[in-house]
Parts: C-alpha cells; structure tokens; sequence
C-alpha cells in the first residue's frame, strides 16, 4: 500500500547572505505498510515523525526537499502531489488539537470534513458515535471539548472518508488511560482487510500490545524495523540493537537489563 524507499527530506537554510546550507532532517528511509497492516513509528522529540506524516501527506513546506521514492498503491507522492488522494484515500490526524476551527460547531466541521472528501452526506452524530462521543457533541464549539473529546472529534473527521490509510500524528498525547485505549482500539479496529494506519507515537508500550510493527526513528536515521510480537521476554528475537535496548529500558522490563 505505502512504500518508502531510501526517503530523505532537507530543508534550505539560509547562513549568512549568500551562503545556503542542507539541514538533513530524514536520512534514507526504507519501509512499507502493507493492506490492513498498523505499522508504529516511534521516537523520541525532534526524531522526525511529524515531518513524515506531513511528506507523506504532501504537506511539507515550500523550502524542503524531498529525494527518494515513496509510492501510494502504485502512483509515486513525490513531485507533483496526486490531486483527490488527501483527505480521501489518506488522512491525517493531526498531532495539534488548534486544528479544528474554534469559530465552527463540530457537526458542521464533520460535514466540511465529509464534503472534502467527497461525500455530502455525512451524518456528524454517525461519526461521532464512531468515536464513542455523544450525539450532542455535534453542537459544541471547540473551547467546549475536554482534551480526550477533542482528541477524538479530530479523529471523526479524519476518519470521515474512510480513508485506506490513515496517518495518526500522536494521537494520544496527554489523555488518560481510558481516553488513550479508546483512541488506540479504534485504531486497531481500522486498521484491516484494505486498510491500514501508520502510528506516530513516543510510547512504544502503549502501543506493543495493538500495532503489527514497529519502525524506530531516531534523529531521522531508521534505528530498526520490527514484528510487535518480537517485543517479548529478553528481546532476543529483535533484530536490532537498538531495538532490544528500548526494551528492556521500559519499566516493566527491568528485570532483563540485569540478566
Ligand atoms: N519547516 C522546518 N524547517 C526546518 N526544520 C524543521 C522544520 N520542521 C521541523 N523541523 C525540524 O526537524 C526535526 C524533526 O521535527 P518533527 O516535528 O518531525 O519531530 P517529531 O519527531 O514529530 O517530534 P515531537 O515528538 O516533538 O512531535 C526537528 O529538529 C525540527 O526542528
Ligand atoms: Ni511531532
């Protein structure tokens, strides 16, 4: 479905008056996410995840510069954005809650979501209960949702087209267990038969017992790509060493650090 093959993004930088510099912010990325597959990608602040996201959704901005491949279901994303692919066949869920409208009801920004992609038909309290909000969520303004409500209305309205694959940008960040599982089923619910979800996230243990895979980004580089299933007892069946190392650093595995 998504392929990536040696992705590497910089951006111009100007120094001085004259002299213009490369920064490299994604260094020869190389992975897939397959048909009803839910790849991770995790890693630490500044590693580079929401540059991803935003490449693959053709969102990035006018100074950077992207070299390599990366192929939707056939049609290459790389110069000249396919038209009618965002919004429809890929969706993000952005990782900033400021991205809904804070002047517009969120019924109505369901139906705009919904028109973008192409059905005037939506039926916002359909989304809504999709998401587990109640009906009457559809007639509050942003201000007046809680950070889970919020969280969970910005998935409504990226999941609104049914798209095949959906980009969730730190969809959890600050929310409590509860909101966090909620959020994180829906995901795993998404993500099958021809569809499939790529997970940004920085907690690899909130996420092992859902995803399929997990793809380790540090400062840009790809540090490993994993089963989820390999995240288990010492880490002996993680091809990485970097892998193994996040593993065993996670509270609940202590014990093995000392093995
Ligand atoms: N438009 C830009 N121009 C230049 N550098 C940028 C631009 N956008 C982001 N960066 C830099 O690229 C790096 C990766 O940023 P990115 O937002 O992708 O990190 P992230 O992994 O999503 O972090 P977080 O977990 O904090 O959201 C950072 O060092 C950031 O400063
Ligand atoms: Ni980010």
């Amino acid at each position: 479905m998504l392929t990536l093959s040696n992705l590497s993004l910089s951006f111009h930088r100007y120094g001085g008056l004259i002299r213009r510099e490369q920064v490299e912010r994604l260094s020869a990325l190389s992975f897939t996410v397959a048909p009803g597959e839910l790849v991770a990608v995790v890693g630490t602040s500044g590693a580079g995840k929401s540059l991803l996201a935003h490449a693959i959704l053709g969102l990035l901005p006018p100074n950077a510069n992207l070299k390599g491949e990366m192929m939707f279901k056939g049609a290459s994303l790389m110069n000249d954005y396919p038209k009618g692919l965002r919004g429809k066949q890929i969706a993000l869920m952005p990782q900033d809650i400021g991205h809904l409208d804070p002047l517009a009801k969120v019924g109505a920004q369901i139906r705009w979501s919904g028109r973008r992609a192409g059905n005037d038909k939506v039926d916002p309290v359909a989304q809504l209960l999709d998401v587990g909000l109640s009906p009457e969520v559809a007639d509050r303004f942003p201000s007046e949702l809680s950070g889970g409500m919020a969280r969970r209305v910005l998935m409504a309205l990226s999941l609104v087209g049914s798209p095949n694959l959906l980009v969730a940008d730190e969809p959890t960040v600050g929310l409590d267990p509860d909101n966090r599982d909620r959020i994180l089923k829906r995901l795993r619910d998404q993500a099958s038969g021809e569809r499939s979800v790529l997970l940004i996230t920085h907690d690899l243990s909130a996420v092992l017992p859902l995803v399929d895979r997990v793809v380790i980004l540090d400062q840009g580089r790809l540090l490993g790509i994993e089963r989820a299933d390999d995240f288990s007892g010492s880490g002996i069946d993680l091809q990485s060493e970097h892998a193994r190392a996040l593993w065993q650093a996670l509270p609940q595995n202590e014990f093995y650090s000392y093995a």
